[in-house]
């Protein structure tokens, strides 16, 4: 009877680490620009790293709330070459957390980024060269909010270009009181290239983000809710009397999105992640895969012992 039970809980661990295996392949392979895009990862690290300055520094917490802080304060906190190799490299590091439930992504020294580094931009400006950095952040980007974390960028200060894109690849915005999000793009003569474009449309619909990429305009904390681009005000501690630390307050309001085991939030994300992105009939499948990851696990079986009620 005992090694029945065992037997059926090995098979049940056996079959849920080949699903794992199965949707992790699935996250890792779903980069958008691989060899046979004619994409040379190596090549283009290289070319990237010659542009240094800045870093990308990643705090795991033991609240499974990790937070990314985009550190170049010099240059309003601008992405150097360098510091989109170190995204890379942490978007790794948060993919191999099992522990992981949220992210917060933050500027450092009370602004957000300034996009890229335009020293490098001016450096770059070939075609090719500029294709080639605009498919490492795609692939970069993508990864970031195909992580099985619930992620929230916490906007202070500003978010201009680039970091008005790097914006829209977490799941929530929150912006402080006085802070703007403008996608600068059209005044450099230029249109969105780390993914901003596609994924604003998803987030306000094309009509609203004709308007705010054709007008490059100023979205405050106000329009921004209006619009659904921003999911929270936050008050600026250094103006408002008594406010909390803001990184203190987004913790806070992401708290409520990440209560509970690790396994069960991430397998929320990736429900919600596969039918953000998968045509419907895929996306069925996938949610069957996940439910079975967390059907008769320990936090299932735990609140089926405990009879819990939902008043
Ligand atoms: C993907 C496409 C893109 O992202 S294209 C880049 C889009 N971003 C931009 O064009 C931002 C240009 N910068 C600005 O508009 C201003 O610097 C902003 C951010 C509004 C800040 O103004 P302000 O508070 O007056 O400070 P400041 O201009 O003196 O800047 C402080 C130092 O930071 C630098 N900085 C700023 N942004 C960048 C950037 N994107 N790349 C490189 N450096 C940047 C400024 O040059 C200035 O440096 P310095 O003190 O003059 O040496």
């Amino acid at each position: 009877m005992v090694l029945c039970a065992l037997r059926q809980q090995v098979l049940r661990c056996s079959s849920h680490c080949r699903t794992w295996a199965r949707l992790l392949q699935r996250q890792r392979s779903s980069c958008v620009y691989s060899s046979i895009h004619g994409f040379n990862q190596d090549e283009i690290r290289e070319k990237l790293q010659a542009f240094h300055g800045g870093s990308i520094d990643l705090l795991k917490q033991d609240s499974g709330i990790a937070v990314l802080t985009i550190n170049n304060p010099s240059r309003m906190n601008a992405f150097s070459g360098s510091m989109m190799i170190d995204l890379e490299e942490r978007v790794s590091q948060l993919e191999n957390w099992p522990e992981g439930k949220g992210l917060i992504v933050q500027g450092a020294a009370e602004t957000f980024c300034s996009g890229s580094d335009l020293n490098a931009v001016r450096a770059i400006s070939n075609q090719q060269d500029g294709m080639k950095m605009c498919m490492f952040m795609q692939n970069a980007l993508t990864r970031l909010l195909r992580l099985p974390l619930i992620s929230v960028a916490l906007v202070e200060g500003r978010a201009l270009g680039g970091g008005a894109e790097l914006t829209t690849a977490c799941d929530f915005r929150l912006m402080e009181a006085g802070s703007v999000i403008q996608f600068v793009h059209k005044h450099m003569g230029l249109v969105p290239g780390w993914g901003g474009a596609a994924r604003l449309v998803h987030l306000v619909g094309s009509q609203n983000a004709l308007k705010l990429l054709g007008g490059a305009v100023k979205v405050d904390p106000e329009l921004g809710v209006n619009i659904g681009l921003v999911d929270g005000v936050l008050e600026g501690h250094q103006k408002t009397e008594g406010a909390a630390p803001l990184l203190q307050q987004a913790e806070n309001w992401l708290s409520r999105y990440t209560k509970g085991p690790a396994p069960v939030i991430q397998a929320v994300k990736k429900v919600v992640l596969s039918g953000r992105e998968l045509p419907l009939s895929e996306a069925l499948r996938t949610e069957k895969d996940i439910f079975g990851m967390v059907w008769g696990a320990p936090a299932n079986l735990e609140a089926l012992a405990s009879k819990s009620k939902h008043k």
